[in-house]
């Protein structure tokens, strides 16, 4: 394929952008498609993999151009080292200036590498994981976490079975097979476009990463149960204990946030779930949520953290996450905790879960809950899992990476109150 003059100028635009890092890399993408209605389809998308793919490597790039480097020469240099795309693929009309750069840069040295700058990621992050992780397990984590994610869906088991979902997608000549983990997952190959697809359209699957998908099964939730999905979002997870509750019961889907919840009703309403209850609270000691105190037998937490399990779709958050951010994270995390375990009554069970890889937002948090909470005790989260036919080496604690399973980086411990 022919790169042309004006992809370069648009995506070295739209890097420019994006590098501000003021907004996620995919809302700043977004906007800019929007302004630039004039870009054809082909374009866009080379613009989109030539802006992920400079945040992916960015550490590298810039050791090799050099701090002052332009957005320009940043993408000449990924194309150059990162693609291995040869001087005749840049096709006709690039400046003179463009093609001596991507020569040179082609052949520069980069001379000695840091550990941070060997693994793309900021100096801060390298330090936190390597007090747990050899510095090659760093590398490959942090590798694995750079190559583009597949695309997972979620059968809705209350609609169609997976086996069923697999044969209309190949039908229709999507290529596609059953996951390796998740009762409910079909992995595709390649990325279709399935918002139009009438399965989509009618509530028969979602796009969901299989590693989200086996957090659900980590809880749950039976026919008949109360329970809450107490950090529910645009209720990715909500959907999936909806459908094994079989509809029944009451899900509660609390979030602090409207505008992630309203995402949620039309996927309820394509889902035909009728349980789900989204409401919106002030705080986690919301009056709302105080009433269900020991009401409840199963009660997600999705808590909100770093994001760093998910680098291979958000490749921003490793460059706009901060020591800061973090601290302030990890304080939110536990005070969440603290109160959705309130509502789980004696005998049920408590999912502390996020798609962050460092310590600090995953064991410690429930290390400090447990040391506080005498009356909940840990259950195995591999032996959980076994017990509904899926067989998974994750841990007594889960922990999931791209590297270790293919999925996006998750953390969960599941938690019993005693009865
Ligand atoms: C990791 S996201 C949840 C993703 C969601 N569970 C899903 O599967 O799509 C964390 C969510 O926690 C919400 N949140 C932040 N603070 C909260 C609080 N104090 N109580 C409840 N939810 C909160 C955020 O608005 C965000 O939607």
């Amino acid at each position: 394929m022919t790169i042309t003059p004006a992809q370069i100028q648009s995506a070295s635009q739209a890097l420019r952008s994006v590098l501000r890092f003021d907004y996620p890399a995919d809302s700043v993408l977004s906007r800019y498609f929007r302004d630039m209605r004039e870009i054809g389809a082909r374009d866009r998308a080379f613009v989109a993999e030539a802006v992920y793919g400079v945040l992916r490597r960015k550490r590298t790039l810039e050791r090799l151009c050099g701090p002052e480097a332009s957005t320009r020469q940043l993408i000449l240099a990924w194309l150059a080292r990162i693609e291995g795309t040869t001087l005749r693929q840049l096709g006709e009309g690039l400046h003179g200036r463009d093609t001596d750069y991507f020569t040179e840069i082609k052949g520069r040295e980069a001379g000695e590498m840091s550990l941070a700058e060997t693994a793309d990621l900021p100096d801060w992050l390298a330090e936190r994981l390597l007090a747990t992780m050899t510095p090659e397990e760093v590398i490959a984590l942090a590798q694995s976490l750079n190559r583009p994610a597949p695309l997972d869906l979620r059968v809705n088991t209350l609609k169609l079975d997976r086996d069923a979902l697999v044969a209309r997608l190949q039908a229709d000549g999507i290529a596609c097979a059953p996951g390796r983990f998740s009762p409910a997952a079909v992995r595709l190959e390649g990325k279709p476009a399935l918002q139009k697809h009438p399965l989509f359209l009618d509530g028969s699957f979602e796009v969901q990463d299989e590693g989200s998908q086996l957090l659900g099964y980590l809880l749950q939730p039976k026919r008949g149960e109360m329970v809450a999905d107490f950090c529910a979002g645009a209720g990715g997870k909500t959907l999936l204990l909806g459908a094994l509750m079989r509809n029944s019961g009451r899900l509660y889907a609390f979030d602090v946030s409207d505008k992630r919840l309203s995402k949620l009703k039309p996927r309820m309403a394509r889902s035909g779930l009728s349980n789900v209850h989204p409401v919106v609270i002030a705080s986690e000691n919301d009056p709302r949520v105080k009433r269900l105190a020991g009401k409840l037998d199963r009660v997600l937490v999705d808590a909100p953290c770093s994001g760093l399990g998910t680098l291979r779709r958000n490749p921003d958050l490793k460059w706009r996450q901060s020591p800061e951010a973090l601290a302030e994270l990890t304080v939110k995390q536990a005070a969440i905790l603290a109160s959705a375990a309130r509502l789980v009554k004696p005998g049920g069970r408590l999912v502390y879960a996020t798609c962050s890889l460092l310590p600090e937002e995953n064991e410690a948090i429930v290390a400090a809950f447990l040391a506080a909470n005498e009356g909940f005790a840990p259950l195995n989260a591999q032996e959980v899992l076994a017990k509904q036919g899926i067989t998974i080496e994750c841990g007594e604690q889960l922990h999931l990476t791209p590297r270790s399973h293919d999925t996006d980086g998750f953390f969960a411990a599941v938690l019993e109150r005693k009865a």
